[in-house]
């Protein structure tokens, strides 16, 4: 052990005494391209001390598949998040400390959304994409509130039974609210320091966080518990739709009561809201935005669903495996814009050694995604959007889509991944089969060239822009108004 740990930690930029790179730490706007950068003058593996912490990042897939995957047994564990425990949901999937109670809940993610079963949810994301196509033909300019929509509308029918058909509805607001209120609490705060500093009152200098934990408590847990609830009481009356908690309530029936795999069943179906929604909608702008940017490619995926599956009717899952180009250019969207930049730091559980490092027990492990999906030895100009890249030679170049480091590490692996993908490719091979998305004109009728920039928090999104989304023709708007009665 001695030997070990006289190994050097992994290389770092210059820090500063006592506080380490606290001060050198990049914002989270910056985070990626920073670590990138980092990336290249100090290898693959490096690490950066705040006090209390030593964080260490992965910048290449090797990298994080020789840690994350192949010792996963050590390195699945999360940090303990402050704010996360003070609301009631430090033990859920997303943060829960790798264990038995973890497990517990990833086997019921497992059951519902695992590969083979996910198909089950085919005809949500459908009809969930025909709402999203009608909104586009009604109100083009409300995209992005369309795309959240959609996504809320999958998770919230998925999760709980419940529909999202409108702006109005009151899962929506509930998860637009949930998102803001998910961003506030990554501002870094004493919590991350020690749990104690919750018990500090709100007055105490640095402590706007106990403000905020008391403001936003009685929401989080009614994401848990009052959605939960309703489901109980619809299955009670006969009313409840099939979901995930249903079907889970149902397979309970009959059996002891179990508090505990009860608590698993809440805190699981919370985070298929949580996890789900943000991600899912930043990932159908994201690719809007790709198709204003990105004509040819359009066309090319237009093409090969006008050949392959004709006019008359929506793809849909079952056409996936004919139309490989529009999954090239899905694979492309997730690629270059991850909407994940950093995925979710994994902790490290004992103290390790990798190539000739030290890394010590207690480390956060971020694997940096972008550093993965715009690396220069797997990818010719990765920041260029080309999605023939997938194609296997001579058509394309042959690359491999880097899926793990889109969806994550080991077994703390995005646990809805399946129904991601499935739902986004729904949204964008319907939304390629009838619209056109292209530049705003102006006064003289002249394409304004678009100029997309993006920020992140936690997750990546565009800033707001405009374009022009309209039908490809009659036929398209018929086929748009038709899909919506069903
Ligand atoms: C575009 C969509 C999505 C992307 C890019 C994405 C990406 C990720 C990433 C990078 C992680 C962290 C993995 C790690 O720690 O190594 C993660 C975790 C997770 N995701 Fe997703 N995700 C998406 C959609 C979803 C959906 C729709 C659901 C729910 C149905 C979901 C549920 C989860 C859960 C529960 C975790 C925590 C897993 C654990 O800690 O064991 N995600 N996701």
């Amino acid at each position: 052990l001695k030997t070990r740990r006289k190994l050097p930690l992994p290389p770092s930029p210059p820090a500063d005494p006592l506080i380490g790179h606290l001060r050198t730490f990049p914002d989270p706007q910056t985070t990626a391209e920073t670590f990138y950068d980092w990336s290249l003058k100090y290898g693959d593996v490096f690490s950066l001390r705040v006090p209390g912490k030593t964080i260490v990042v992965l910048n290449s897939e090797k990298a994080a598949s020789d840690l994350l995957e192949k010792r996963s047994a050590i390195y699945s564990d999360r940090s303990r998040l402050g704010y996360y425990d003070n609301v009631g949901w430090g033990d859920s999937v997303i943060f829960a400390s790798y264990g038995p109670f973890h497990n517990q809940q990833r086997k019921m993610f497992h059951d519902a959304f695992g590969k083979n079963v996910v198909s089950e949810y085919r005809a949500v994301q459908e009809k969930e994409a025909n709402i999203l196509l009608k909104g586009l033909l009604d109100n083009p300019n409300d995209f992005d509130r369309h795309a959240s929509r959609f996504a809320g509308g999958v998770v919230s029918d998925v999760g709980y039974g419940q529909h999202i058909d409108s702006f109005d509805s009151e899962f929506f607001s509930v998860g637009e609210r949930f998102i803001k209120v998910a961003s506030a609490a990554t501002t870094p705060s004493l919590l991350d320091l020690h749990p104690v500093f919750a018990n500090l009152p709100s007055w105490a200098p640095g402590a706007w966080y106990i403000k905020f934990i008391k403001e936003t408590k009685s929401f989080m847990d009614a994401i848990i518990y009052d959605n939960y609830q309703k489901v109980v009481e619809e299955m009670q009356t006969g009313t409840a739709r099939p979901s995930f908690v249903s079907r889970h309530l149902e397979a309970m029936f009959g059996h002891k009561q179990d508090a505990e795999k009860e608590r698993a069943l809440k805190l699981a179906a919370g985070m298929i809201f949580a996890a789900g929604f943000e991600t899912t909608w930043h990932a159908v702008t994201i690719f809007i935005a790709a198709m204003l940017l990105h004509p040819e490619a359009q066309q090319k995926a237009q093409k090969e669903i006008d050949e392959v599956i004709g006019r008359n009717r929506l793809p849909d899952l079952n056409d996936r495996d004919s139309l490989p180009y529009v999954q090239c250019v899905i694979n492309e969207v997730m690629r270059w814009q991850p909407v994940t930049p950093f995925g979710l730091p994994h902790r490290l559980m004992v103290d390790d050694t990798y190539n000739g490092m030290f890394i010590p027990k207690g480390s956060v492990i971020i694997a940096n995604t972008r550093s993965m999906t715009w690396d220069e030895e797997k990818f010719h100009e990765p920041q260029q959007f080309k999605p023939e890249r997938f194609l296997p030679k001579p058509e394309g170049a042959g690359e491999i889509y880097p899926t793990n480091a889109i969806f994550g590490w080991g077994r703390r692996v995005c646990a809805g991944r399946h129904l991601a993908e499935g739902s986004l490719w729904t949204a964008a091979a319907r939304i390629l089969a009838v619209f056109s998305v292209s530049p705003i004109t102006d006064a003289e009728g002249r394409a304004i060239k678009p100029d997309i920039k993006f920020r992140t928090i936690l997750t990546r999104h565009t800033e707001p822009f405009e374009c022009d989304i309209r039908p490809r023709d009659e036929r398209a708007r018929k086929l748009i108004l038709d899909s919506s009665q069903d």
